[in-house]
């Protein structure tokens, strides 16, 4: 079978053309190659299929197995990997998600995609839709006891579930300590991606993610959105901001006419391989 590694902010997955290839059993696979040590190496799979309602359709797993029902970062990285290898050439392009169709506008130089624009659509703040456990109709800042820490979480979907806290600063965190147990805690019954963030100024967000079902990773695109709009209902930053993640810069805005997210950055390919 034929891959290709590609990353969008350091957040690399094993994609998959499955125009040429056939996966039997994505979970399994995901496990098997995402391992850093004995596998290819990842945060987890995705398979560029063909779609009946759009351009192209992706289904991605995490490295644990979960199918995720959106990836920010995949979705750009899609749409480099479709446009580059020709596979379209449409510079403004549809793709089905588990989350619904998402329309990619791709800035091209050279002829090569450099940096991808996704429509991300608008966020989701009721609680049980993300969906979230509490006795509120939203759950914005409030507090969650995990291990022998409470903290103050604004809960948002993104088409998946994302619980942002605000900290004074990113870099001091264990992430491995703290992560787990609020990725599991109980009131979140699909679990949870967890996003650490720290205000720097009204338009920059520093963030690292301790992401469902694939740990730390050096960026989440959907986690971002979910952090600027976290950002902007706690009265921390303005509607349109530089997320600063370990792996490189996402600008997001949370645009106020249409009330959708546009995630805005890069995408690259690592290397082709044969397993
Ligand atoms: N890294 C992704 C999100 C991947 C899915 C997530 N871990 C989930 O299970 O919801 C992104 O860039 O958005």
């Amino acid at each position: 079978m034929n891959f290709t590694k590609m990353q969008g902010t350091g957040n690399d997955y094993i994609y998959v053309n499955c125009f040429e290839e056939t996966v039997e059993d994505p979970a399994a696979l995901a496990v098997k190659l995402s391992d850093r040590h004995f596998g290819i190496g990842g945060d987890g799979l995705i398979l560029i299929c063909p779609s009946d309602v759009a351009d192209f359709k992706m289904r991605m797993f995490n490295a644990d197995g979960s199918e995720g029902r959106m990836c920010g970062n995949g979705t750009r990285c899609i749409g480099k990997y479709v446009y580059d290898r020709r596979l379209t050439g449409k510079t403004e392009l549809t793709l089905e998600t588990l989350s619904g169709i998402k329309t990619l506008c791709l800035s091209v130089e050279d002829g090569t995609v450099k940096t991808v624009r996704v429509d991300m659509g608008a966020p989701v703040l009721r609680a049980a839709d993300i969906p979230v456990i509490c006795d509120t109709p939203e759950f914005v800042d409030q507090s969650v006891t995990a291990g022998d820490k409470t903290y103050r979480m604004t809960c948002v979907s993104m088409g998946n579930p994302h619980a942002v806290t605000f900290v004074e600063d990113v870099a001091s965190l264990e992430l491995p300590r703290i992560g787990p147990p609020l990725e599991n805690h109980p009131m979140f019954p699909q679990r949870a991606n967890i996003e650490f963030v720290q205000p720097v100024d009204n338009q920059t967000l520093k963030m690292r993610v301790w992401e469902r079902g694939s740990g730390e990773t050096l960026a989440c695109g959907t986690g971002a959105c979910a952090s600027l709009v976290a950002a902007v209902f706690n009265g921390k930053c303005r509607r349109r901001a530089r997320v600063i993640l370990l792996g490189g810069e996402l600008d997001i805005e949370w645009n106020e006419q249409s009330g959708r997210v546009y995630l805005t950055g890069p995408a690259e390919f690592v290397f082709d391989g044969e397993i």
